[in-house]
């Protein structure tokens, strides 16, 4: 469970003021995540969900609070955040920024069969699209620069081959970032983290998308890799499910069509977006924080997509 900051109900008695929400009646720890302390928090108006970051500053939260308005604005199904009377979005708690957004309806489809697939990428496209004429501007933090810091301080625990394997890797998809075809791709904000536990479904509906504490600019491809190499892999041995694939990728298709470069860059998308989450998976195995309590998420599991990704060719995406 991931809660790292503790809050009771009487810490929020007066911090819930500023907010046009009436009074806490009720908080609750969420037990999943491994990056923020989250709640769900029923107020007199409803219910909300109330964020601690844990690792974000006060500077960095603008363009991922300010993202998710605008996109919620423009009708892709994301949590509004919750002004305060002053129209803050982000107010500090327990000495750390938080933030109060609605409550999705619905659950995580964590057996995901083509039509979820579908939804997952039709609503990835509109995404990337409504995002085309949002202001800010914030890197991908865990891209490419972060991979080459990080990757060094991951290397001295691994065996001989896993950091051959992950340091091959890295280089590989420098030269790629350096190249003429990557140039090509169309970037935009992206979510970089839609795995299945950042969605909601209402039986085959998509619901709603959250976590958007990964985001930043990065190439709408990469955001696709991301997204496919969870939503549409047999997690057991992270080969790929090819009517899964399709479904996905021919509805985001249908909404944005793909682009003859991105084409060519799709296989390596797909390795880089491995590649990040081992990486940042090793980092918080070998390198964890304090907190309440913990569940660290497998690194093997992508070490194992990374290989297959790299050993089988995936279903290609039509320009
Ligand atoms: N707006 C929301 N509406 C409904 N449920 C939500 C909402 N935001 C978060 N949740 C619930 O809280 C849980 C944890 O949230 P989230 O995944 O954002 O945490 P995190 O620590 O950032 O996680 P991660 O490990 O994915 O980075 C989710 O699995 C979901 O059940
Ligand atoms: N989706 C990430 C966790 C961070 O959100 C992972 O599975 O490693």
């Amino acid at each position: 469970m991931a809660v790292f900051t503790s809050v009771t109900l009487d810490d929020l008695s007066q911090w819930i003021k500023q907010f046009p929400l009436g009074k806490a009646l009720a908080l609750k720890g969420i037990a999943s995540g491994i990056e923020n302390s989250n709640f769900f928090l029923t107020t007199e108006r409803g219910e909300f969900v109330l964020t601690i970051f844990e690792n974000l500053g006060f500077e960095q939260l603008p363009f991922y609070v300010q993202l998710m308005r605008h996109l919620a604005e423009r009708d892709v199904p994301v949590p509004a955040p919750v002004p305060t009377h002053a129209g803050e979005l982000v107010v500090a708690l327990a000495g750390k920024p938080a933030i109060i957004v609605s409550k999705l309806d619905g659950s995580s489809q964590m057996d995901p069969q083509p039509v979820h697939c579908a939804e997952v990428g039709s609503m990835l496209a509109r995404m990337h699209l409504a995002g085309r004429d949002f202001p800010l501007h914030q890197p991908n933090l865990r891209g490419l620069a972060w991979w080459v810091e990080t990757v060094p301080k991951v290397l001295p625990f691994l065996d001989a081959d896993k950091a051959a394997l992950l340091a091959s890797e890295l280089a590989f998809q420098r030269d790629f970032a350096a190249g003429p075809v990557y140039a090509q791709l169309a970037q935009g904000p992206v979510h970089a983290d839609l795995f299945r536990n950042n969605v909601m479904f209402v039986g085959e509906r998509l619901s709603g998308c959250f976590d958007f504490y990964f985001a930043g600019w990065d190439s709408w491809l990469f955001d696709v890799a991301v997204t496919v190499n969870d939503w549409c892999i047999d997690l057991d041995s992270g080969r790929l499910d090819q009517d899964r694939v399709l479904a996905l990728t021919r509805a985001y298709h249908a909404a944005r069509p793909f682009t003859a470069a991105e084409a060519e860059a799709w296989q390596t998308m797909l390795r880089a977006a491995a590649l990040r989450f081992w990486l940042s998976r090793l980092y918080d195995f070998y390198c964890p924080r304090e907190a309440e309590m913990l569940t660290p998420h497998d690194p093997t599991h992508f070490e194992r997509v990374l290989r297959e990704r790299i050993a089988v060719p995936a279903p290609g995406i039509q320009a």
